[in-house]
């Protein structure tokens, strides 16, 4: 899909009555159920609530990595719910970057490779996703590493690796599904604070997690329960969110 379709006007994401339900008769699931969602370009929103609220469904919806059973996804102004594999595909290459809790990088790759691939699959020329790749390697602390397979990495290295990949393809969207789920506390402030860092770019991120001092660098944080959000609460931006980096340190 050409990201000329996508507006620079509105909200970065919004759904509308979206219901999502797996299986069918004594085993239906109702996985979402009935979910309004706005959400602002440049906010950043933490989701929280029980295994099995709905949170990684609704990730995967406003991503486009599933489409739902009933109900709107609208991403920059486009309605994505209606749309078939391929434009799903094209459209999650322009406009979304996925961070996953198992890192999900390509074992046979090194770092610069897999950060590389995103870009180039949105249509960058080899020399310029490139020099993307290194720019965000360095972004990410990790220079010295590019030609490292993730095998020789650690968690932490390899989930920063995994957030330069998530932005090689400069997205309108970030949406992480547990991001600091795999990594000890050194680890997850690093992480947390490239995360953070998408505030300077004007990106927008979605975080599900199970970690209120994650959820800590979000501008929102809804709480879902059984398929519905049940809480919205407003965080102040300011020294809470350092601390908190600061603590997971100490
Ligand atoms: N592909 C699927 N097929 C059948 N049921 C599914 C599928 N994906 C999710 N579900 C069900 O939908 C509900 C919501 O799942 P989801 O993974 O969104 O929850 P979650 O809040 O992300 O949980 P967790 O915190 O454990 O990751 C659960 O009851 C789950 O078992």
């Amino acid at each position: 899909m050409p990201s000329e379709s996508l507006s620079s006007l509105g909200p970065a994401l919004r759904t509308h009555g979206l219901r999502m339900r797996y299986g069918q008769g004594t085993g239906l699931v109702n996985a979402l159920d009935g979910v309004e969602l706005e959400v602002a370009r440049g906010e950043t929103l933490a989701v929280m609530g029980p295994s099995g609220s709905g949170k990684s469904t609704l990730l995967h919806l406003l991503g486009g990595l599933e489409r739902p059973s009933e109900g709107e996804v609208w991403l920059a102004g486009r309605r994505i719910d209606g749309l078939g594999e391929k434009a799903l595909a094209r459209l999650r290459r322009q406009a979304v970057g996925f961070v996953f809790q198992a890192f999900h990088l390509m074992d046979e790759l090194t770092a610069e490779e897999n950060v590389e691939l995103p870009a180039l699959l949105a249509g960058m020329s080899p020399r310029a996703a490139r020099r993307r790749a290194g720019e965000l390697l360095d972004r990410v602390g990790l220079a010295g590493r590019a030609g490292h397979l993730p095998s020789a990495l650690s968690g932490g290295e390899r989930q920063r690796v995994a957030v330069a990949r998530a932005l090689s393809n400069e997205p309108l969207v970030v949406l992480a599904d547990e991001p600091t789920g795999n990594l000890d506390s050194a680890a997850t402030a690093d992480v947390l604070r490239l995360l953070d860092s998408l505030r300077e770019t004007g990106q927008t991120l979605v975080i599900v997690t199970h970690d209120a001092r994650v959820a800590a660098i979000a501008d929102r944080l809804i709480s879902m329960r059984d398929g519905s959000f049940v809480e919205e609460t407003r965080l102040t931006r300011g020294g809470g969110r350092l601390s908190e980096l600061a603590g997971l340190e100490g």
